[in-house]
């Protein structure tokens, strides 16, 4: 039977990446969408960005909504200090069963928790569950259309703090203007584009990274 292309993908990190290496992970995923298949990572271009602003922030809790094959989760988790917490949600249960076993492979497993489910239903949840005051920072890179009313219900659910990071991908492409508008315009946030291109192309898209103001 035919397989996924995050089976393939997962096919290629088994084959040219070293266990419980995350960088040579992140290695082989670049190499298999340059060479193999595009995917939708944020990619090398973007996730050099995302790589500075990790290292930045140095956070203790971070949320990244839309996993996919945990490209940019392994990415962020490599960068993290010792006692760290990364929540991952995916809303697509193949995509989440193909994310922990990328998880498992770069050894990242004690730092990260994947949950499957719709972000608007578990952000709520999120204290209770997961023992969560504030999220240091937050990496969007799921539904385009969930950017701007999920931003407002972490707001509502109390899981920003003044300082807190939002960092989006796809502000350009495919697009997040209800977002972009939202976060640019609003008094409690300090907006700051990063120009890229959309990952493995020459079309632009960049990284919008704000501070919540409180
Ligand atoms: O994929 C999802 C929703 S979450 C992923 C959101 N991310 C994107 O859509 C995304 C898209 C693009 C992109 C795609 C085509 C282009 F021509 C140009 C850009 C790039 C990105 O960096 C992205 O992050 C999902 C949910 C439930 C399911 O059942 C399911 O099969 C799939
Ligand atoms: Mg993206």
């Amino acid at each position: 039977t035919q397989t996924t292309r995050p089976q393939r993908l997962l096919a290629a990190v088994q084959k040219n990446a070293t266990r419980g290496d995350p960088r040579s992970v992140v290695k082989a995923i670049d190499q298999f969408c340059r060479q193999k298949e595009w995917a939708m990572n944020v990619g090398d271009e973007k996730g050099c960005i995302l790589d500075s602003v990790v290292t930045e922030v140095n956070p203790a809790t971070v949320l990244e909504l839309g996993t996919y094959c945990a490209y940019s989760t392994v990415r962020i988790a490599s960068l993290l200090p010792p006692h760290a917490k990364l929540i991952t949600l995916e809303f697509n249960p193949h995509n989440a069963a193909i994310a922990r076993q990328v998880i498992a492979w770069a050894g990242l497993g004690d730092k990260i928790q994947l949950v499957e489910g719709a972000s608007g239903d578990w952000i709520p949840k999120m204290k209770e569950k997961f023992a969560i005051e504030t999220f240091d920072l937050v990496f969007l890179d799921h539904w385009k259309d969930r950017y701007l009313p999920d931003t407002k219900l972490m707001e509502e659910c109390g899981l920003l703090r003044k300082g807190s990071i939002l960092l989006a991908d796809n502000v350009i492409c495919p697009g997040t203007p209800d977002y972009l508008e939202y976060i640019r315009n609003s008094p409690r946030y300090k907006s700051q584009y990063f120009r890229s291109h959309l990952e493995y192309t020459k079309v632009e898209d960049g990284l919008e990274k704000s501070v919540f103001l409180g």
